[in-house]
Protein backbone atom coordinates (compact mmCIF):
# COMPACT_ATOMS: atom_id res chain seq x y z
CA UNK A 1 0.00 0.00 0.00
CA UNK A 2 1.19 3.38 -0.94
CA UNK A 3 0.81 5.62 2.22
CA UNK A 4 1.45 9.34 0.47
CA UNK A 5 -1.09 10.94 -1.68
CA UNK A 6 -0.27 13.30 -4.47
CA UNK A 7 2.86 11.67 -5.86
CA UNK A 8 3.00 10.87 -10.08
CA UNK A 9 4.98 8.20 -11.52
CA UNK A 10 7.81 10.48 -13.73
CA UNK A 11 8.28 7.90 -17.30
CA UNK A 12 11.95 7.62 -18.27
CA UNK A 13 12.72 9.04 -21.95
CA UNK A 14 15.41 6.11 -21.99
CA UNK A 15 13.71 2.64 -21.99
CA UNK A 16 15.02 -0.38 -20.53
CA UNK A 17 15.63 -1.55 -24.17
CA UNK A 18 17.27 0.99 -25.18
CA UNK A 19 19.58 0.69 -22.00
CA UNK A 20 20.01 -3.00 -23.16
CA UNK A 21 21.03 -2.53 -26.83
CA UNK A 22 23.42 0.36 -25.17
CA UNK A 23 25.34 -2.49 -23.26
CA UNK A 24 24.32 -5.25 -25.73
CA UNK A 25 23.02 -7.67 -23.52
CA UNK A 26 19.69 -8.08 -21.40
CA UNK A 27 18.99 -7.65 -17.67
CA UNK A 28 17.37 -9.92 -15.23
CA UNK A 29 18.18 -10.65 -11.69
CA UNK A 30 19.70 -13.91 -10.71
CA UNK A 31 18.35 -14.34 -7.53
CA UNK A 32 20.28 -17.15 -5.27
CA UNK A 33 18.66 -18.48 -2.53
CA UNK A 34 19.84 -20.94 0.36
CA UNK A 35 21.14 -21.70 3.37
CA UNK A 36 23.75 -19.53 5.37
CA UNK A 37 27.22 -21.45 4.22
CA UNK A 38 25.24 -22.47 0.87
CA UNK A 39 27.72 -20.89 -1.39
CA UNK A 40 25.20 -18.08 -2.78
CA UNK A 41 28.21 -15.63 -2.49
CA UNK A 42 30.86 -17.40 -3.53
CA UNK A 43 29.13 -18.52 -6.35
CA UNK A 44 27.53 -15.13 -7.69
CA UNK A 45 30.44 -13.40 -6.84
CA UNK A 46 32.17 -15.53 -9.08
CA UNK A 47 29.41 -15.02 -11.69
CA UNK A 48 29.83 -11.69 -11.65
CA UNK A 49 33.70 -11.98 -12.88
CA UNK A 50 32.77 -14.35 -15.85
CA UNK A 51 30.49 -12.06 -17.00
CA UNK A 52 32.90 -8.95 -16.31
CA UNK A 53 35.25 -11.08 -18.75
CA UNK A 54 32.61 -11.39 -21.17
CA UNK A 55 31.94 -7.58 -21.26
CA UNK A 56 28.39 -7.32 -19.33
CA UNK A 57 27.11 -5.50 -16.79
CA UNK A 58 26.81 -7.08 -13.66
CA UNK A 59 26.41 -6.16 -9.75
CA UNK A 60 25.92 -8.06 -6.44
CA UNK A 61 23.72 -7.44 -3.78
CA UNK A 62 25.13 -9.39 -1.05
CA UNK A 63 22.84 -10.27 1.95
CA UNK A 64 25.41 -9.08 5.50
CA UNK A 65 26.40 -5.60 3.08
CA UNK A 66 22.49 -4.70 2.75
CA UNK A 67 21.79 -5.07 6.23
CA UNK A 68 25.26 -2.40 6.84
CA UNK A 69 23.22 -0.12 4.97
CA UNK A 70 19.64 0.29 3.24
CA UNK A 71 18.51 -2.34 5.89
CA UNK A 72 20.11 -1.71 9.14
CA UNK A 73 17.01 -1.54 10.83
CA UNK A 74 16.23 -5.11 10.00
CA UNK A 75 16.85 -8.35 11.68
CA UNK A 76 15.98 -11.63 11.65
CA UNK A 77 12.09 -12.04 12.82
CA UNK A 78 9.81 -13.31 10.29
CA UNK A 79 8.50 -9.72 9.23
CA UNK A 80 12.06 -7.91 8.90
CA UNK A 81 13.12 -10.55 6.94
CA UNK A 82 10.00 -10.19 4.34
CA UNK A 83 11.07 -6.76 5.05
CA UNK A 84 14.49 -7.12 4.01
CA UNK A 85 13.79 -9.20 0.84
CA UNK A 86 11.01 -6.89 -0.22
CA UNK A 87 13.11 -3.51 -0.39
CA UNK A 88 16.07 -6.04 -2.19
CA UNK A 89 13.23 -7.13 -4.59
CA UNK A 90 12.51 -3.20 -5.28
CA UNK A 91 16.63 -2.02 -5.58
CA UNK A 92 17.52 -5.39 -8.06
CA UNK A 93 13.94 -4.31 -10.18
CA UNK A 94 15.90 -0.42 -10.67
CA UNK A 95 19.17 -2.16 -11.81
CA UNK A 96 16.80 -4.34 -14.08
CA UNK A 97 15.66 -1.48 -15.00
CA UNK A 98 19.37 0.36 -15.53
CA UNK A 99 20.05 -2.70 -17.83
CA UNK A 100 22.19 -4.67 -15.49
CA UNK A 101 22.46 -8.18 -14.64
CA UNK A 102 22.04 -8.42 -11.06
CA UNK A 103 22.94 -11.06 -8.91
CA UNK A 104 21.71 -11.28 -5.10
CA UNK A 105 22.68 -13.25 -2.08
CA UNK A 106 20.13 -13.64 0.62
CA UNK A 107 19.01 -16.77 2.08
CA UNK A 108 15.47 -15.50 2.07
CA UNK A 109 13.94 -18.54 3.56
CA UNK A 110 10.31 -17.50 2.89
CA UNK A 111 8.77 -18.65 -1.08
CA UNK A 112 5.81 -16.04 -0.80
CA UNK A 113 8.65 -13.40 -0.24
CA UNK A 114 10.35 -14.72 -3.11
CA UNK A 115 7.15 -14.88 -5.56
CA UNK A 116 6.78 -11.24 -4.69
CA UNK A 117 10.01 -10.49 -6.23
CA UNK A 118 9.27 -12.51 -9.11
CA UNK A 119 5.90 -10.62 -9.58
CA UNK A 120 7.94 -7.35 -9.22
CA UNK A 121 9.25 -8.54 -12.89
CA UNK A 122 8.59 -9.26 -16.10
CA UNK A 123 8.54 -13.62 -16.78
CA UNK A 124 11.96 -14.04 -18.22
CA UNK A 125 13.57 -11.46 -15.87
CA UNK A 126 13.75 -13.39 -12.70
CA UNK A 127 16.01 -16.57 -12.79
CA UNK A 128 15.71 -17.94 -9.32
CA UNK A 129 19.09 -20.17 -8.35
CA UNK A 130 18.65 -22.52 -5.78
CA UNK A 131 21.55 -23.39 -3.79
CA UNK A 132 21.12 -26.74 -3.04
CA UNK A 133 23.50 -27.81 -0.78
CA UNK A 134 22.78 -30.25 2.23
CA UNK A 135 22.39 -28.26 5.94
CA UNK A 136 24.97 -30.83 7.38
CA UNK A 137 27.68 -29.39 4.65
CA UNK A 138 26.87 -25.85 5.61
CA UNK A 139 27.38 -26.05 9.21
CA UNK A 140 30.37 -28.12 8.63
CA UNK A 141 31.57 -25.13 6.51
CA UNK A 142 30.58 -22.83 9.35
CA UNK A 143 32.55 -20.09 7.94
CA UNK A 144 31.52 -17.50 10.40
CA UNK A 145 30.53 -19.84 13.43
CA UNK A 146 27.07 -18.77 13.25
CA UNK A 147 25.46 -22.69 13.00
CA UNK A 148 27.92 -23.19 16.19
CA UNK A 149 26.68 -20.28 17.85
CA UNK A 150 23.00 -21.53 17.35
CA UNK A 151 23.30 -24.95 18.05
CA UNK A 152 24.82 -23.66 21.58
CA UNK A 153 21.53 -21.17 22.05
CA UNK A 154 23.80 -18.28 21.73
CA UNK A 155 21.73 -17.11 18.59
CA UNK A 156 17.78 -18.16 18.65
CA UNK A 157 15.90 -17.95 14.72
CA UNK A 158 18.74 -19.16 12.72
CA UNK A 159 17.56 -20.50 9.46
CA UNK A 160 17.76 -24.22 9.35
CA UNK A 161 18.54 -24.93 12.80
CA UNK A 162 15.55 -23.32 14.83
CA UNK A 163 13.83 -21.17 12.10
CA UNK A 164 12.23 -22.42 8.59
CA UNK A 165 13.93 -22.40 4.98
CA UNK A 166 10.95 -22.59 2.24
CA UNK A 167 12.85 -24.64 -0.36
CA UNK A 168 11.62 -23.46 -3.79
CA UNK A 169 9.95 -25.51 -5.78
CA UNK A 170 10.36 -24.64 -9.83
CA UNK A 171 13.56 -23.15 -9.30
CA UNK A 172 15.29 -21.99 -12.87
CA UNK A 173 18.46 -23.14 -12.04
CA UNK A 174 19.53 -25.91 -9.01
CA UNK A 175 23.24 -25.92 -7.33
CA UNK A 176 24.87 -28.32 -5.30
CA UNK A 177 28.05 -26.55 -3.85
CA UNK A 178 28.89 -29.65 -2.12
CA UNK A 179 28.71 -32.02 -5.10
CA UNK A 180 30.06 -29.66 -8.21
CA UNK A 181 33.12 -27.58 -8.02
CA UNK A 182 32.38 -23.90 -7.86
CA UNK A 183 33.83 -23.94 -12.11
CA UNK A 184 30.93 -26.01 -12.80
CA UNK A 185 28.32 -23.88 -11.02
CA UNK A 186 29.68 -20.73 -13.05
CA UNK A 187 29.38 -22.67 -15.74
CA UNK A 188 25.71 -23.48 -15.70
CA UNK A 189 24.54 -20.16 -14.64
CA UNK A 190 26.88 -18.91 -17.65
CA UNK A 191 25.46 -21.69 -20.06
CA UNK A 192 21.44 -21.21 -18.66
CA UNK A 193 22.00 -17.01 -19.79
CA UNK A 194 23.65 -17.61 -22.98
CA UNK A 195 20.71 -20.41 -24.09
CA UNK A 196 18.05 -17.74 -23.16
CA UNK A 197 19.69 -14.88 -25.11
CA UNK A 198 20.48 -13.06 -21.85
CA UNK A 199 24.25 -12.42 -22.60
CA UNK A 200 25.41 -12.99 -26.34
CA UNK A 201 26.73 -16.75 -26.55
CA UNK A 202 30.82 -16.75 -26.86
CA UNK A 203 32.56 -16.38 -30.22
CA UNK A 204 34.76 -18.62 -31.82
CA UNK A 205 37.87 -16.10 -30.97
CA UNK A 206 36.72 -15.76 -27.77
CA UNK A 207 36.84 -19.54 -26.44
N1 LIG B 1 19.16 -15.69 12.71
C1 LIG B 1 19.85 -15.71 11.55
N2 LIG B 1 19.43 -16.53 10.54
C2 LIG B 1 20.12 -16.55 9.39
N3 LIG B 1 21.22 -15.81 9.13
C3 LIG B 1 21.65 -14.98 10.09
C4 LIG B 1 20.99 -14.91 11.35
N4 LIG B 1 21.67 -14.02 12.13
C5 LIG B 1 22.70 -13.55 11.40
N5 LIG B 1 22.71 -14.13 10.19
C6 LIG B 1 23.67 -13.76 9.13
O1 LIG B 1 22.93 -12.96 8.21
C7 LIG B 1 23.03 -13.48 6.88
C8 LIG B 1 21.64 -13.66 6.24
O2 LIG B 1 21.10 -12.43 5.91
P1 LIG B 1 19.99 -12.35 4.79
O3 LIG B 1 19.69 -10.90 4.63
O4 LIG B 1 20.43 -13.10 3.60
O5 LIG B 1 18.77 -13.13 5.48
S1 LIG B 1 17.24 -13.18 5.04
O6 LIG B 1 17.20 -13.34 3.60
O7 LIG B 1 16.62 -11.91 5.44
O8 LIG B 1 16.67 -14.32 5.78
C9 LIG B 1 23.69 -14.81 6.99
O9 LIG B 1 24.69 -14.70 6.02
P2 LIG B 1 24.93 -15.75 4.85
O10 LIG B 1 25.78 -16.76 5.51
O11 LIG B 1 25.67 -14.93 3.85
O12 LIG B 1 23.67 -16.29 4.27
C10 LIG B 1 24.27 -14.91 8.38
O13 LIG B 1 25.65 -14.63 8.34
N1 LIG C 1 32.12 -25.97 -4.70
C1 LIG C 1 31.96 -24.87 -3.96
N2 LIG C 1 31.23 -23.84 -4.45
C2 LIG C 1 31.05 -22.72 -3.70
N3 LIG C 1 31.53 -22.56 -2.43
C3 LIG C 1 32.26 -23.58 -1.91
C4 LIG C 1 32.50 -24.75 -2.64
N4 LIG C 1 33.22 -25.59 -1.87
C5 LIG C 1 33.45 -24.94 -0.72
N5 LIG C 1 32.87 -23.72 -0.72
C6 LIG C 1 32.96 -22.78 0.39
O1 LIG C 1 31.68 -22.68 1.01
C7 LIG C 1 31.56 -21.40 1.61
C8 LIG C 1 30.25 -20.78 1.17
O2 LIG C 1 30.11 -19.55 1.84
P1 LIG C 1 29.28 -18.35 1.22
O3 LIG C 1 29.53 -18.23 -0.26
O4 LIG C 1 29.55 -17.16 2.08
O5 LIG C 1 27.79 -18.88 1.43
P2 LIG C 1 26.46 -18.05 1.62
O6 LIG C 1 26.61 -16.75 0.86
O7 LIG C 1 25.40 -18.95 1.04
O8 LIG C 1 26.31 -17.86 3.09
C9 LIG C 1 32.77 -20.58 1.19
O9 LIG C 1 33.71 -20.56 2.25
C10 LIG C 1 33.30 -21.35 0.00
O10 LIG C 1 34.69 -21.21 -0.17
Amino acid sequence: MIKSDNITWHASQVTKQQRQTLLNHKSAVLWFTGLSGSGKSTVANAVERALYEQQVTSYVLDGDNMRFGLNKNLGFSAADRTENIRRIGEVAKLFVDAGTITLTAFISPYRADRDQVRALLDADEFIEVFVDTPLAVCEQRDVKQLYAKARRGEITGFTGIDAPYEAPEKPEITLDTSAQPLEASVAQVMTYLREHGIVPAVTADEE
